[in-house]
């Protein structure tokens, strides 16, 4: 008699939104990157990745925004797993299956998690630990936004997005994001900033841009009243790219209860910060009978 082969169990991984809290440009460094200084937090919102262990690596991709995200070989979860594998001869894959529900081009870094929750996967099927050489290789390579993602816990990312700073003890914050649903693509953003090679960035005062300062642990209010001093460098550019983002912002800072409203990334998502669980849900209630057409979510971010 044969026995069955033992049933390797699939594995599941969330790859949450990305929020930029803070996001400082520095200036545009000699290989074209800008460089950057950003407090980075994320959503309860999430796409979910699964892996089926199996001898053929594959990606299958369903949900509202899976049509958004492009064709399934381009797909930035296959091209970590791609990056990766080439790293790592011998590395174990298999079928990867993508529940997309962010939305895509928003600058909540969807496609950024995902490779990054591609990376977990691979990491734990290989038994790798999630900081080994290869996997932090693999995510430099796959995109600027794919390092901080690795472990999704919030933290201050640098340089063009390389450098990643340790988890931070700070309370979770309750907010509401916004897309107005138009997709707003990253490189567009940067060229409207207008910098040269080797430029530094001066602030609307004229000047310099400092880094943001990493926050020690104050209570939710606090922190609200520090990260108000800090900005979106990335706001005014994306606003020529994309006028409709001056709108949700508009609408954020009106909603009642909103104490702080900014752009998330390149846009157009908006994130709006409140008090507490039920002025975030209340205001997203609003919001959203407001702008039937919006995407808006109430979540916690961490
Ligand atoms: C705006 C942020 O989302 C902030 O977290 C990221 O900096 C963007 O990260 P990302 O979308 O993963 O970016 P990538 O896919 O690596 O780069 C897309 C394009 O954005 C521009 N880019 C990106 C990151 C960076 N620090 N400077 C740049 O100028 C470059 O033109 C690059 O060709
Ligand atoms: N898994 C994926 N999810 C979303 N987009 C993907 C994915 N794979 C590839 N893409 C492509 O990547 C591009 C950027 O999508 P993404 O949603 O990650 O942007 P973003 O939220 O603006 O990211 P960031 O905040 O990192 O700039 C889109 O043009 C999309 O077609």
């Amino acid at each position: 008699m044969r026995l069955a082969e033992p049933a390797v169990a699939m594995l599941t991984e969330r790859a949450p939104a990305k929020v930029n809290l803070a996001l400082h440009v520095l200036g545009r460094r000699a290989d074209g990157y800008h460089a950057l200084s950003s407090l980075v937090a994320f959503a309860g919102i999430a796409d979910r990745l699964a892996l089926a262990p199996g001898p053929t690596l594959s990606l299958t991709v369903d949900g509202p925004t899976a049509t958004a995200a492009g064709p399934d070989d381009d797909n930035l979860v296959l091209r970590a797993a791609r990056t990766f594998a080439a790293l790592s001869p011998g590395l174990r894959a298999g079928a990867f299956t993508l529940l997309k529900r962010l939305p895509v081009a928003a600058g909540i870094g969807g496609g950024s998690s995902d490779a990054a929750a591609a990376l977990r996967l691979l990491a734990r099927l290989n038994d790798l630990a999630p900081d080994h050489p290869a996997v932090l290789e693999a995510a430099r390579c796959t995109g600027s936004d794919v390092p901080v993602c690795l472990v999704p816990r919030l933290r201050m990312m640098e340089g063009a997005g390389e450098t990643v700073g340790p988890p931070l003890a700070l309370p979770p914050l309750f907010a509401v994001l916004v897309n107005p649903r138009v997709a707003v693509e990253t490189p567009p953003v940067f060229a409207a900033l207008g910098l040269e090679r080797g430029a530094m960035f001066a602030t609307t005062t004229g000047r310099q841009s400092a880094p943001v300062d990493a926050p020690a642990a104050p209570d939710r209010a606090a922190l609200i009243t520090m990260l108000a001093t800090l900005r979106n460098d990335l706001e005014a550019p994306a606003i020529q790219v994309a006028p409709a983002i001056a709108d949700v912002l508009a609408a954020m800072r009106a909603a009642t209860g909103c104490r702080l409203a900014r752009m998330s990334g390149s846009g157009a998502t908006c994130f709006g910060l409140f008090d507490d669980c039920h002025a975030a849900a209340k205001a997203a209630r609003a919001l959203a009978a407001e702008h039937p057409g919006w995407w808006v979510k109430p979540t916690m971010l961490r």
